[in-house]
């Protein structure tokens, strides 16, 4: 069996972790690059999965060659964004492990790459009970202390960082979809469950401490956290 080392605190990524947000990105990113007679791949996708939104901007326009600017791209998909992201829609086993870790006192955090605005389009209009269950958050693409984006550590140590006990990297876990959210948690130095879109190659997943196919799957008495009542 696999070693796991217990924890005392979690850090929730968001977009294809806890909301299906990531199928929303898909369709919003099609819908513009359509205009352009272009395909948004999966494969590029993946590149900027968790990435900051300036940056995923400019790996699209580049990637696809098309002839507008990465500012032009950003100003296009928000207009996608504002119709799609408020009918955005919880992932099996979100509720549950929100309002189970609330329950029984574990610290928790949000660490999205997403910036704020795009949150509350996301969480405003159905989720926001659930999300203010959070003891903190952290915007990757809208906080400035956060300088780069995840493949890089900087979100989760700015978000530990912010529990009022300061835990230390191996106290926390981190709750993941993407493969560079995955590389950004372990330079953190965390343990990390990822749940990645089934597209994701195996090769792709072998840095995350465990995967599973949903966060139903999720067995907080692997990592010394208080077990499910049911
Ligand atoms: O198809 C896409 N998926 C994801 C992103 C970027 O990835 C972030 C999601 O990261 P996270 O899962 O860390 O919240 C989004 O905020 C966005 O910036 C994107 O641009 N396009
Ligand atoms: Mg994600």
């Amino acid at each position: 069996m696999a070693n796991y080392s217990q924890v005392t605190h979690v850090l929730f990524d968001m977009d294809g972790l806890l909301l299906n947000t990531e199928d929303l990105y898909t369709v919003a990113f099609q819908n513009v690059v359509s205009r352009y007679g272009k395909d948004y791949t999966f494969d590029i996708k993946l590149k900027i999965m968790g990435c900051q939104a300036q940056e995923s901007a400019k790996v699209v326009v580049n990637a696809l060659e098309l002839p507008i600017t990465a500012e032009e791209f950003m100003k296009e998909t928000k207009g996608q964004f504002e119709v799609l992201f408020p009918d955005s829609e919880l992932m099996p086993g979100a509720r549950r492990l929100i309002e189970h870790f609330h329950k029984n006192k574990v610290p928790i955090a949000l660490a999205t790459s997403s910036a704020e605005t795009a949150y509350h389009m996301k969480v405003d209009k159905h989720h926001k009970e659930l999300f203010d269950l959070f003891d903190h958050k952290t915007f990757g693409s809208s906080d400035p202390s956060v300088k780069r984006g995840k493949p890089h550590p900087d979100i989760f140590l700015v978000a530990a960082a912010k529990f009022s006990d300061n835990p230390k990297p191996e106290q926390c876990l981190v709750f993941e979809d993407a493969v560079n959210g995955v590389k950004a948690a372990r330079a953190a130095g965390m343990q990390v469950v990822m749940v990645p879109d089934p597209r994701v190659d195996k090769s792709l997943t072998e840095e995350a401490t465990i995967v599973l196919k949903s966060l139903e799957e999720f067995d907080p008495k692997l990592f010394g956290l208080p077990p499910f009542e049911n």
